[in-house]
């Protein structure tokens, strides 16, 4: 089974996702990961985003992604780069390279190389990348509470945040539409737990493990 949460920055895929991964006992997948790792090579290769050589220094990298149900990590080789890629800096250049087709085209490659069952998170899960998915979810939240939400991991300002955030939504734009039949939830009034439960709730039967509580 492939359960695939998509949403728009901070709206709380990642958390959303590893919550949902554990409950059902199944890894979950950070697409987004992916697109941040191509931006931060690039930019430590001195490569620019539309630069033609950008894809062949990435098939190049011995790149690794561990999709663990506890949270995804990143190698290049030995040295990690899970917390590398969560920056202002990659935030502000990956939807360039995310713009690119051919660099969706070699995320695209290495998530559909995985075997299911997993959860699946990013923007196009339950529409380029996989629209067999038996549950599709799409989560959405206000600019300033999603900034407020992602102040707490970083040290920029929320309003420096919340501007940042709104640029991106509008860059993603094109990959960002949710599929028609996904679930679409707003995560504003809920809590990280509330939205598990909503998802894990709206699984096909027999998906969700039974509750015990
Ligand atoms: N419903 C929620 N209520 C409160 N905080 C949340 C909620 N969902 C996510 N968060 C928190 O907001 C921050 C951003 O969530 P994250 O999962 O990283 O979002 P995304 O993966 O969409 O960028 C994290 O600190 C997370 O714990
Ligand atoms: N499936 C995906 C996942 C991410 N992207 C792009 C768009 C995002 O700005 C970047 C980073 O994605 P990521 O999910 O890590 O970003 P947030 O956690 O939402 O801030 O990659 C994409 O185009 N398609």
């Amino acid at each position: 089974m492939i359960v695939t949460i998509d949403g728009v920055a901070a709206s709380g895929k990642s958390s959303v996702s590893s919550g949902v991964a554990r409950a059902l006992g199944v890894p979950y997948v950070s697409s987004g990961l992916l697109y941040r790792a191509a931006t931060l090579l690039a930019h430590e290769a001195g490569l620019a985003p539309h630069d033609p050589a950008l894809l062949p220094h990435l098939e190049a990298q011995p790149l690794r992604f561990e999709p663990l149900a506890g949270g995804n990590r990143l190698w290049l080789g030995e040295r990690e780069l899970t917390a590398d890629v969560q920056s202002a800096a990659v935030d502000a250049g990956v939807s360039a390279v995310a713009a690119r087709p051919e660099l969706r085209a070699w995320v695209d490659r290495r998530l559909r190389a995985l075997t299911p069952p997993f959860v699946a998170e990013g923007r196009d899960m339950g529409t380029a990348v996989f629209p067999q998915a038996q549950a599709k979810f799409y989560l959405t939240a206000s600019a300033r509470v999603r900034a407020q939400r992602r102040a707490a991991e970083r040290p920029e300002a929320v309003d420096e945040i919340e501007a940042a955030l709104l640029r991106r939504d509008e860059h993603d734009r094109a990959q960002s539409v949710p599929a028609p039949e996904a679930h679409v939830i707003d995560t504003g009034p809920l809590t990280l737990q509330g939205v598990i439960d909503t998802i894990l709730a709206a699984l096909p039967q027999g998906a969700a493990p039974a509750r015990t509580s």
